[in-house]
């Protein structure tokens, strides 16, 4: 009989998996000693702005940060993990400096939350709110400093109370960021029968119409005011299901019946981090900037016109064009526009002041980093 070779002997190859894995622990302590000099320097920059009396937080900055890792970057980690790590980092050490408060449309797992937390991460104070209203109020008054609000879907469109409120309150945006959104049909019973209605948030319910038609068409379908608190109302009640994230599943002690089911399976939700003037400053350029702004126009053949000609004129790009109707009665419209660009560069500075000569009103919203993944 032919020698048959011996199979590898399971010891060796534990051997080998021992001796990575003691490399692997004697990187993690030189990492975390590494983390704990950055924090300790984050520290010391935190000194620095309690003496000044300047704020923690620099969107600006964090992008900067971010950006010049991911140019530098050599493998085998993905670019695009360089960017939820290090968010996690700073999170972290901004909070040595200072607590970051964050009030957000809650309550726990809704997509407002885990948008705070991939925006700012996880070392944040968190202050969920019962509505988008409740989100503007807080910050404004001080209670939260910083704000997370839905501005646009890519399936459903703008979140009109949010552009609404942006009209109406002194915050600014300082920020931006997005997230796909998977929707999931939670419950207490792992079944589709016997469900009296579906609870979620008014935009979940529409991304998911086609869905609902399809599987559960005589079924109500109930809006409340988030899809934790449909979430929430599904826990205590068998005989409702709601549509909510995975997180909000194991939030609440439910089982996903039915798994990413929104209609559009690139669903996107762009949210804008706001807070107030007089506690937080204009983000400092940080050479990828948005700036968003709100006008309206005499009522006039060309007026839209005329009034986007200084934007081509400075080369200045638009990236979003968005009329809301200014509920005068009147056929009348606010522009909530976003241009690239920071009001720091001439020619941005120059457009935006042409631009505001030609409006009837004219309300800047925020200069910020755009969202850097
Ligand atoms: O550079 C600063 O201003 C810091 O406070 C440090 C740091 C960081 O961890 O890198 C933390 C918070 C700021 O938002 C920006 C950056």
């Amino acid at each position: 009989m032919a020698d048959t070779p011996l199979p590898p002997s399971v010891p060796a190859l534990d051997d080998d998996l021992l001796a990575l894995r003691r490399q692997i622990d004697a990187v993690d302590r030189e990492l975390l000693a590494l983390l704990n000099k950055r924090a300790s320097l984050a520290q010391a920059v935190g000194e620095i702005k309690k003496k000044e009396g300047s704020v923690v937080f620099r969107p600006e900055r964090e992008a900067q940060v971010i950006d010049g890792l991911k140019a530098v970057n050599q493998g085998p980690l993905k670019t695009e993990s360089v960017a939820p790590i290090w968010r996690e980092i700073m999170s972290a050490c901004r909070a040595l400096e200072t607590p970051t408060r964050v009030a957000y449309l809650g309550p726990a797992g809704t997509f407002s939350e885990l948008a705070a937390l991939g925006f700012f991460g996880s070392s944040i104070v968190r202050v969920p709110c019962a509505s988008i209203d409740e989100v503007f109020r807080t910050t404004t008054a001080g209670a939260a400093d910083f704000g997370v609000v839905p501005v646009e879907n890519s399936t459903e469109g703008v979140v009109a109370r949010s552009l609404d409120l942006f009209l109406t309150t002194p915050l600014f945006i300082i920020g931006e960021t997005s997230l796909y959104v998977r929707h999931n049909l939670l419950r207490k019973h792992n079944g589709l029968e016997g469900i009296a209605a579906v609870c979620a948030h008014p935009q979940a319910l529409a991304q998911c119409h086609l869905w609902l038609s399809n599987h559960l068409p005589q079924v109500e379908r109930r809006p409340v005011a988030s899809n934790a608190e449909g979430a929430r109302l599904a826990s205590e009640d068998p005989s409702l299901a709601a549509i909510a994230s995975e997180r909000a599943a194991s939030e609440y002690g439910l089982h996903v019946v039915a798994p990413a089911i929104q209609d559009d399976p690139h669903n996107r939700t762009r949210f804008a981090i706001v807070t107030h003037p007089d506690r937080h400053p204009q983000p400092k350029a940080s050479g990828h900037d948005c700036t968003s702004l709100v006008v309206s126009v005499v009522n006039r053949p060309g007026a839209v016109h005329d009034m986007l000609v200084p934007l081509k004129q400075y080369g200045v790009s638009m990236t979003r064009f968005e009329s809301r109707p200014a509920r005068s009665g009147q056929w009348e419209y606010y522009f909530y526009i976003d241009i690239q660009g920071h009001p720091d560069q001439p020619h941005v500075a120059q457009a935006l002041k042409e631009l505001r000569d030609a409006c009837a009103f004219f309300k800047l919203l925020g200069t910020y980093p755009v969202d850097v993944h």
